[in-house]
């Protein structure tokens, strides 16, 4: 069987070097192209060198449209204006795209959705495997517990972060909402300053910390009095979210188009 050809968005980013590698690295896929925004100074560079790799014979272009024909799968880590555009793409082109990009509003994930009607959309706000297992548990653990403990998750990322609360903080926070069989938008209390009144019985809270070069912490507490039950992953490295991205783009092969996510590509449902 011939390698699935990937083609990577964003592939001069932080995100987008660590996949060049995981790709090249990964038997059955090959890097088939990666594009940069038009006007960025990285176009015409060829990808291997950008990961530190040997040359790919394969440069950076702009042409994104000219990359959903030429691969079986691509993926996308860059920015939610972007991603919609490329969720577009995948539906007309009848293409798998893997998204990494957070920070989507309603409207933007809406879009994202409308594209699963022709394309193979795969999702998810953290592909490592430690963070949906932690997802999971949250929502168990919340299931268990009552309104005495109140829920907080917070989380810290290096200082070039731009969205907050982090996709994870709030894939989290959405995992606890569902445990306790509420709707996460009503009780979701996303940022506190000044004279806020008492903590409200039931909310979700989010605290955010920006820091040095952290790959990407989270902790879920429960808060009770006298007791407080906390369940943590820290990212080491950025290899983890490349090899679960990769593992989504050849989970993806054959699977009729609609939305994915990672719990459907680990196999981690109930
Ligand atoms: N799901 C997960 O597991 C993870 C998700 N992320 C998310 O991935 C996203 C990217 O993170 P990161 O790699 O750190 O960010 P970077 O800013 O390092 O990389 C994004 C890259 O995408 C480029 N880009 C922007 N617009 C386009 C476009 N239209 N076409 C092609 N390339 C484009 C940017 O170029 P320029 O700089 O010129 O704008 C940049 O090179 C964020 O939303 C982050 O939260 C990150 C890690 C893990
Ligand atoms: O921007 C990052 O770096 C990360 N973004 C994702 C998020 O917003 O949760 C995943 C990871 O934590 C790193």
């Amino acid at each position: 069987m011939s390698d699935m050809k990937i083609g990577i968005i964003g592939c001069a980013g932080r995100m987008g070097r660590m996949l060049i590698k995981q790709v090249s690295e990964t038997a059955g896929c090959t890097v088939a192209g990666g594009t940069e925004a038009p006007g960025s100074s990285f176009l015409g560079e060829d990808l291997g060198p950008l990961a530190g790799q040997v040359k790919l014979d394969a440069v950076v272009t702009d042409d994104t449209a000219a990359l959903f024909d030429t691969v079986d799968a691509v993926i996308d880590f860059t920015s939610p204006k972007a991603t919609v555009q490329h969720a577009k793409l995948a539906a007309e082109k009848g293409k798998i795209l893997v998204i990494g990009t957070t920070g989507m509003t309603n409207e933007e994930q809406a879009e994202i959705n409308a594209a699963g009607s022709s394309g193979v959309i795969v999702q998810g706000a953290n592909m490592s495997l430690g963070v949906n297992l932690l997802a999971q548990l949250t929502r168990k653990v919340a299931a268990i517990l009552d309104e005495d403990f109140d829920i907080e998750v917070l989380e810290m990322h290096h200082r070039h972060k731009v969205d907050a609360p982090s996709g994870t903080a709030l894939l989290l926070g959405k995992a606890a909402a569902e445990g306790r069989n509420v709707d996460h938008d009503a009780v979701a209390d996303r940022g506190r300053d000044g004279i806020t009144g008492e903590r409200k019985r039931g909310d979700i809270g989010y605290a955010v910390l920006r820091g040095g070069n952290v790959v990407g912490d989270h902790t879920v507490m429960f808060a009770a009095d006298n007791e407080i039950i906390e369940i943590s992953h820290k990212a080491g490295d950025r290899a983890i979210f490349a090899r679960g991205a990769v593992r989504a783009a050849l989970w993806a092969k054959d699977k009729p188009a609609g939305t994915y996510d990672m719990m459907d590509v680990l196999g981690l449902g109930d």
